[in-house]
C-alpha cells in the first residue's frame, strides 16, 4: 500500500523518536494529531490503533486520548490564542509546528494539572526530534505565551468579544466553526444553541447495552461490581448501564461473553421504536458495525428474521464479529448500496418494518468525534441530505402496507432530519404517514425529547448522551 491511507480508515502513525524525555502519552498523542492534521486520518481510528500498539498505564492512556481530542476539540479556540504570538500566520507554519503549538498551548490553557514546564519542554523535544530547525522558534512561542501576564482564558474571552457577532464570538470561544454555530442557532434558538456547544465540549461517559440473550441489567451491574467496577442502570434506557470513567471494556469478561454491547444512550432507544416484537421481517438498511441490528435480534430474542445491509464490506466485518459474540444467529447480512434494493426480485414491500440509520453529518456524536466539526462542510450537508432523501424513498417501496419505517441519524441539522422526512411524505403522495411516538420512549427522554414535526430530537445538553433525530412514518397503502 503505497499512500498512509487504507481501505479501512486505519493509519500508519510515524512515531517521532525524541532524543530528551517525552511521555510516551505525548508522543502518541503528537503522532496521532499529526495524522489527522496531515494525512486526514480519523482521530478515533487513529487513536485507537496507537492505543493498541503499546502497554499503557491507564494514566497514559487518559493523558494520551485527552491530548488527542482536546486538542482538536478546541483547536479553533487554541489557534485564536497562538496568532498573536506567531510572525506569520499558522496556515504558513508546517503541520508538525502546527500541532505542537497547539497541543502544548491545549495544556497551558485547560489542564490545570499539567505544569507549564512540562508541556513546553516536551513539545521543544518532541519539535527536536521531527524538525529541529524550528525548536527555537517552538521554545519561544510558547515561553512567550506562557509568560503574558493574563490568564489564556481571559485572553480568549478578549479575542471572542472582539468578534463580528454572536455566532463567531460563540465560534472562538466554544470552539467551533461559526457556519455550524449559526444553523444550531436558527434551529434551536440561541439559549438552547448554547447549551449543546458547551455540552458537546464535555466529555463522554461509558455506557453499554445488556444482550438479554445472554443477561440482565443487575447481572451486569453486579459482575461488575465483582470486579471493583462501579456501574448502574442507565436514567435514559431500560437496557442500558452506565459505568464508571477509564474502564477498558474490550478487555472485560462481560464484553467477550457477549453479555454487552458499549452504546450512546439516546441511540438505544432507536431500535425499539421499530417494535421488533410486532414486525418479523425487519430491513436495517444502513447496518454496520451493527449496534442497532444487533439491539432489533436482541428485542426479538433472536426468533426474527434480519436482513441488514451496509455498503462497505470492512463496516460489515465488524458486524459479522458482533453477531458472533453476542450470540444472534436470525441476521442475514447484504453488502450493497440500499438505494438499489427495491430494484431486486422480491424486495419490493417485503418487509414489516425497516431500519434507516442514515449516513450523516455526526453533529450529534461531537464528544466521541471531536475532529468532525472541522472535517465536515456545508456541501457535505447538502450532499448528505441528498443521500438520506433517496435512501428514504427506497426504503417506503421496501416496507409493506402497515409496516413502519424508522428514520434516524446521529446529527442536529434539519436539513438532513425533519427536511428529509418530510420530503419523502410528500414525495410518497399520502402513501406514509409520521407517527407520533414520543409516548414510547422511555420516561426521561420523554419528558426531555424536542419536538422537531415529523420527529423528535434527543439533545445533546438534555440527558449527557449524543444528540440524535428519531422519526417514525407508516405505510398505509401501496405505492
Ligand atoms: C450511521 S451509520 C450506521 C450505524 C449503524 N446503524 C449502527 O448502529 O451501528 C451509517 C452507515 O451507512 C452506510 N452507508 C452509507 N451509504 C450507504 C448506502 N448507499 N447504502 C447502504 N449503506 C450505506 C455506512 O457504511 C455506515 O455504516
Amino acid at each position: 500500500m503505497s499512500g498512509p491511507h487504507r481501505s479501512d480508515g486505519r493509519h500508519r502513525l510515524a512515531r517521532p523518536r525524541p532524543g530528551g524525555h517525552v511521555s510516551p502519552a505525548r508522543q502518541a498523542a503528537f503522532a496521532v494529531l499529526l495524522a489527522v492534521e496531515q494525512d486526514e486520518a480519523y482521530a478515533n481510528v487513529a487513536l485507537q490503533q496507537a492505543l493498541r500498539e503499546g502497554a499503557w498505564s491507564a494514566r497514559d492512556k487518559a493523558l494520551c486520548t485527552g491530548l488527542v481530542y482536546g486538542t482538536l476539540q478546541r483547536q479553533r479556540s487554541l489557534d485564536a490564542l497562538i496568532a498573536p504570538w506567531t510572525s506569520r500566520p499558522l496556515g504558513e507554519l508546517t503541520p508538525a509546528v502546527r500541532v505542537l503549538l497547539r497541543m502544548a498551548v491545549y495544556q497551558l490553557t485547560f489542564l490545570d494539572r499539567v505544569p507549564a514546564y512540562a508541556a513546553i519542554h516536551e513539545a521543544v523535544e518532541l519539535c527536536k526530534s521531527v524538525q529541529p530547525q524550528a525548536a527555537g522558534f517552538v521554545n519561544g512561542v510558547l515561553r512567550s505565551f506562557a509568560r503574558a501576564p493574563s490568564p489564556p482564558c481571559e485572553r480568549l474571552r478578549a479575542l471572542a468579544d472582539k468578534a463580528a457577532d454572536e455566532a463567531e464570538a460563540w465560534g472562538i470561544w466554544y470552539s467551533y466553526p461559526t457556519w455550524l454555530v449559526t444553523r444550531w442557532r436558527a434551529a434551536f434558538g440561541p439559549a438552547r444553541c448554547e447549551r449543546m456547544l458547551a455540552a458537546c465540549n464535555e466529555e463522554a461517559g461509558l455506557s453499554l447495552r445488556v444482550n438479554p440473550l445472554r443477561a440482565s441489567v443487575d447481572a451486569v451491574v453486579a459482575a461488575l461490581a465483582a470486579q471493583g467496577v462501579h456501574a448502574e442502570p442507565s436514567p435514559v434506557s431500560p437496557a442500558g448501564v452506565r459505568v464508571a470513567d477509564g474502564f477498558a471494556v474490550e478487555n472485560a469478561a462481560v464484553y467477550r461473553d457477549g453479555w454487552v454491547t458499549p452504546q450512546d444512550e439516546a441511540a438505544m432507544l432507536v431500535a425499539p421504536l421499530v417494535r421488533p416484537a410486532e414486525h418479523r421481517r425487519i430491513l436495517d438498511m444502513c447496518a454496520a458495525p451493527g449496534t442497532k441490528t444487533t439491539h432489533l435480534a436482541e428485542l426479538q430474542a433472536d426468533g426474527g428474521d434480519i436482513e441488514a445491509c451496509d455498503i462497505h464490506p470492512h463496516k460489515l466485518r465488524l458486524l459479522h464479529g458482533a453477531l458472533r459474540r453476542l450470540g444472534i444467529g436470525s441476521v442475514r447480512t447484504r453488502m450493497m448500496d440500499a438505494r438499489l434494493l427495491p430494484d431486486l426480485p422480491g424486495m419490493r414491500e417485503a418487509f414489516d418494518a425497516v431500519l434507516l440509520d442514515a449516513p450523516c453529518s455526526g453533529f450529534g456524536v461531537l464528544r466521541h468525534r471531536p475532529d468532525i466539526r472541522w472535517r465536515r462542510t456545508p456541501d457535505d450537508v447538502t450532499r448528505l441530505a441528498r443521500l438520506q432523501r433517496e435512501l428514504l424513498l427506497a426504503a417506503v417501496r421496501l416496507v409493506r402496507p402497515g409496516g413502519v419505517i424508522v428514520y434516524s441519524t446521529c446529527t442536529l441539522l434539519p436539513e438532513e432530519n425533519e427536511e428529509v422526512v418530510t420530503a419523502a411524505l410528500s414525495a410518497a403522495a399520502g402513501a406514509v404517514v409520521a407517527e407520533d411516538i414520543r409516548d414510547e420512549l422511555p420516561p426521561r427522554p420523554r419528558a426531555e425529547a424536542v419536538d422537531a414535526p415529523p420527529g423528535l430530537y434527543i439533545l445533546p445538553d438534555a440527558l449527557g448522551t449524543d444528540g440524535f433525530f428519531i422519526a417514525r412514518l407508516r405505510k398505509v397503502r401501496a405505492g
